[in-house]
């Protein structure tokens, strides 16, 4: 489904400046897999989401989704197959538009052109429906402005756009990071829901190590630029916190040095 072959990113070369994002990354989802992506700081995590969303282009390498090359693609072409929930709740929808306008806006994302943002009575009982399985009451309020809202129903908003037009790859970046527990359990239930029933393909970067483990088929763990550690369904289902981060000691002979970690 989604193929990154050989791909590496350096930032600023030949200067004093110059960091390594990305060496040599080769990684293969396929289709419904949900793969939980944990690191150090400075891995290259955010690095990975942004060359497969279109944010950056790779220095070498290729990106495919179902074997079509896209990493020559601008993002807002890819935003057609690819959907993306960040981290900040202001980040994935637009606060001075209600919430109706800014679900016509993803709708309308990818499809051709000339289908226009407009909210019309179909559309409307459309985004109602959909509203309504995420469980907040966030469709009886269609006309409020998405300002207005919490967090937690940004994000679960933010999420709902992000999964509607049901893309081919939904990336997670970190998105249940800036809440606090309750709603980022929440959303982490919704995910969960949302990722089953419409079978998606799933990359999600998160700092909870127990988060990392019980979601998902497969983990994958990154440090200085490269996969150190992936992590197959079967071997994840007996996995604990203190053996994870034993494994990345092993491995790369440090102790996993990130400072938002979230051990349970
Ligand atoms: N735009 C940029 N310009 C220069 N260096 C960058 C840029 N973006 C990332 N880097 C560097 O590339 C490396 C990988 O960064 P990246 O943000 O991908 O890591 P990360 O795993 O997401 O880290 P964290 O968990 O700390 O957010 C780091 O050394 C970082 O400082």
């Amino acid at each position: 489904m989604l193929q990154l072959s050989n791909v590496s990113k350096l930032f600023n070369p030949g200067t004093a400046d110059e960091k390594i994002a990305l060496i040599d990354i080769n990684l293969n989802l396929n289709p419904g897999d949900f793969i939980t992506v944990i690191g150090s700081n400075g891995a290259g995590k955010s690095t990975l989401m942004n060359i497969i969303s279109g944010v950056m282009s790779p220095d070498t390498g290729e990106v495919k989704i179902e074997g079509n090359a896209i990493h020559q693609l601008p993002e807002y072409k890819r935003s057609r197959w690819i959907g993306r929930v960040f981290q900040d709740p202001m980040a994935g929808t637009a606060p001075r538009m209600t919430i109706e306008e800014n679900l016509a806006m993803a709708y309308a994302r990818g499809k051709q052109r000339g289908l226009g943002f407009g909210v019309t009575s179909s559309k409307r009982s459309f985004f109602h429906e959909q509203l309504q399985r995420l469980g907040i009451g966030l469709e009886s309020r269609l006309r409020a402005k998405v300002g207005l809202l919490s967090g937690g129903e940004r994000q679960a908003l933010s999420l709902l756009m992000a999964t509607f037009t049901r893309p081919q790859i939904l990336l997670l970046d970190e998105h249940t990071a800036a809440l606090d527990p309750a709603r980022a359990e929440l959303i982490t239930q919704l995910t969960e829901d949302i990722v089953r029933e419409m079978k998606l393909t799933t990359l999600m970067v998160t700092h909870n190590m127990e988060q990392a483990i019980r979601l998902g088929n497969r983990l994958i763990m990154m440090d200085k630029g490269r996969i150190i550690l992936d992590v197959n369904e079967q071997r994840k289902k007996d996995l604990t916190i203190e053996q994870l981060l034993g494994e990345f000691e092993k491995i790369s002979g440090n102790k996993l040095s990130d400072d938002r970690v979230v051990l349970g």
